[in-house]
């Protein structure tokens, strides 16, 4: 227990008004814990959208106490810090229980929608569910975290957010000793697949039960008139787990560590560690590297996602009450999933319609694009400039194939695909640039404004922000983020070290 912390007492000057929804179940769920003191802390950068999301104005970063407060150096009026217990499957197999084992729950506070948003600290210390670690994480592996959490909710892409990050001087000892940081995470909730695992591997359905209407009266409620709102909480969480899918595999993202413990229970992109983004394409990619056997590969996301939600299910399986009624809630995964990349690789594509032929058009572009090792990015983007009738305004596009006249067969078989529908250019343009982002986080970029970073100069990180906050405009000043990823990046690898 720390004693050093200035706890306020009033909190008429507190920039943020603290609630604790989380912190009202029982006490087996989490174990109070204060955040270890970081020292002497500075900011690093704040996601000015995700501060307007609980009604921060820019200004408030300039205070000291908010400052103090994001280190967890300071616990704000009404706050009460807390690290909740989970369980999981890590790389398919039962791993018992994890937990907060760096990250430190705040409370929660409004946000600007009328919900409440709770804020999370990653890297503020250890706590009961530490284990072998030392509660901390790197500025390196932080930097990711903020950067990809706000590039995604950029996307569109259903994810937890990053407030802000401070780091400290202090080192943890990782390949090599690296300074330390704090990222303030936000979300309605961090409650996850393994919240619900841990009761049930336990044996204990009435805490099983407990957790699971929290969630439904936070977070479904329109679940509570349900006949079997267990199996209708499955249904939907189910649902938009297969939506999430989808969506990572139309823009590339790929997680890296799909483990139960990372799943959220609201369909979240949650615990951003060795993701990467899809350079050149290759279904089977890894971009984890500690992953040797691919389990988590690209072309594997969807069947986890799956995978994981039938690890929900049995976790649920107690209150659902039978393994029909839990099976017919997974059910519905496939066909949601299928539909809703065959919706986002329409709208990629820039067509407006679904006929019988196009997945045959759709799989001869991949297998040109594996074969020629096509940036996934800069192909689709590219694609949206192709003139229906001016094959010279293919060229950049052109020029990502090593087979170029398989590129134009295929460009024909398109072309013709296109005019069926009556498409126009400047349209279609319109439409397939508001979904084929033009910047993404790769994965060289984010290491640039980390050494930057490490060095003491954030405006890289900065302008990352600014640029990736936009993903689908233009930003000519920045063309150079959306190239290729120079050589030296080939040799870069991710892990789960953070
Ligand atoms: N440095 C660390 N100190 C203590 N616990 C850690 C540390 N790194 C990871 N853990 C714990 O190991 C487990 C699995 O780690 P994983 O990398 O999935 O999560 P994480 O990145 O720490 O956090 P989150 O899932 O909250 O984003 C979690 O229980 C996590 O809290
Ligand atoms: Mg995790």
């Amino acid at each position: 227990m720390n004693t050093d912390l200035a706890t306020s007492e009033t909190s008429a000057h507190e920039l943020l008004h603290f609630a604790n929804a989380f912190a009202g179940l029982p006490a087996p769920f989490h174990t109070r814990q204060l955040p270890t003191p970081l020292p002497a802390p500075y900011l690093v950068d704040a996601s000015q959208s995700a501060a307007q999301m609980i009604g921060l104005e820019p200004a408030a970063f300039e205070s000291a106490d908010l400052i103090q407060t994001l280190s967890g150096n300071r616990i704000a009026a009404g706050s009460q810090p807390l690290a909740a217990v989970y369980s999981g499957h890590q790389f398919g197999v039962w791993a018992g229980q994890l937990g907060d084992g760096r990250a430190i729950l705040l409370g929660d506070v409004a946000a600007a929608n009328g919900g409440r948003m709770e804020l999370q600290l990653k890297g503020a210390g250890a706590t009961p569910y530490s284990r072998m670690g030392d509660g901390r994480a790197v500025l390196r592996s932080s930097i990711r975290e903020y950067l990809c959490s706000e590039a995604m909710a950029a996307l569109g892409i259903p994810t937890s957010r990053a407030l802000a990050i401070v780091g400290s001087d202090q080192l943890a000892m990782r390949e090599r000793p690296e300074t330390t940081a704090v990222v303030t995470r936000m979300a309605p909730s961090f409650v996850r697949f393994g919240s619900f695992e841990h009761w049930y591997y336990n044996n204990q359905h009435d805490a099983l039960k407990t957790l699971a209407d929290y969630v439904i009266a936070g977070f479904y409620p329109e679940l509570q008139a349900a006949d079997n709102p267990y199996q209708a909480l499955l249904a939907d969480v189910t649902r938009r787990t297969a939506h999430l899918m989808a969506q990572w595999q139309a823009v590339g993202f790929m997680h890296g560590v799909m483990n139960t413990d990372n799943m959220s229970i609201l369909g979240l992109t949650l615990d951003y560690g060795p993701f990467g983004f899809m350079e050149a394409y290759d279904p089977s990619h890894i971009c984890n590297h500690t992953d040797q056997q691919g389990r988590y590969a690209y072309n594997k996301q969807p069947q986890i996602g799956h995978w994981n939600c039938f690890a929900l299910g049995q976790a649920l399986l107690p209150l659902i009450g039978s393994v029909e009624a839990t099976e017919a809630a997974l059910s519905g995964y496939q066909a949601q999933y299928g539909a809703k990349l065959d919706e986002l690789l329409h709208a990629k594509l820039g067509l407006a319609t679904q006929q019988a032929d196009d997945d045959k058009l759709l799989d001869a572009m991949f297998a040109l694009m594996q074969a020629s090792h096509v940036d996934f990015t800069l192909f689709f983007r590219r694609l949206g400039a192709l003139r229906l009738d001016d094959a010279g305004a293919d060229a950049p596009l052109r020029d990502l194939f090593l087979d170029r006249a398989a590129f134009d067969a295929w460009a024909l078989q398109y072309r013709a695909r296109l005019k069926l529908e009556n498409s126009r250019d400047d349209s279609r343009k319109l439409g397939m640039d508001s979904c084929n982002p033009k910047y993404v986080l790769r994965n060289y970029l984010a290491q640039t404004a980390i050494e930057q970073a490490q060095n003491k100069d954030f405006s890289e990180v900065r302008k990352l922000l600014e640029i990736l906050e936009n993903p689908f405009d233009e930003q000519p000043q920045h063309a150079k983020y959306a190239e290729l990823p120079p050589d030296w990046a080939r040799g870069l690898e991710v892990s789960c070290s953070s």
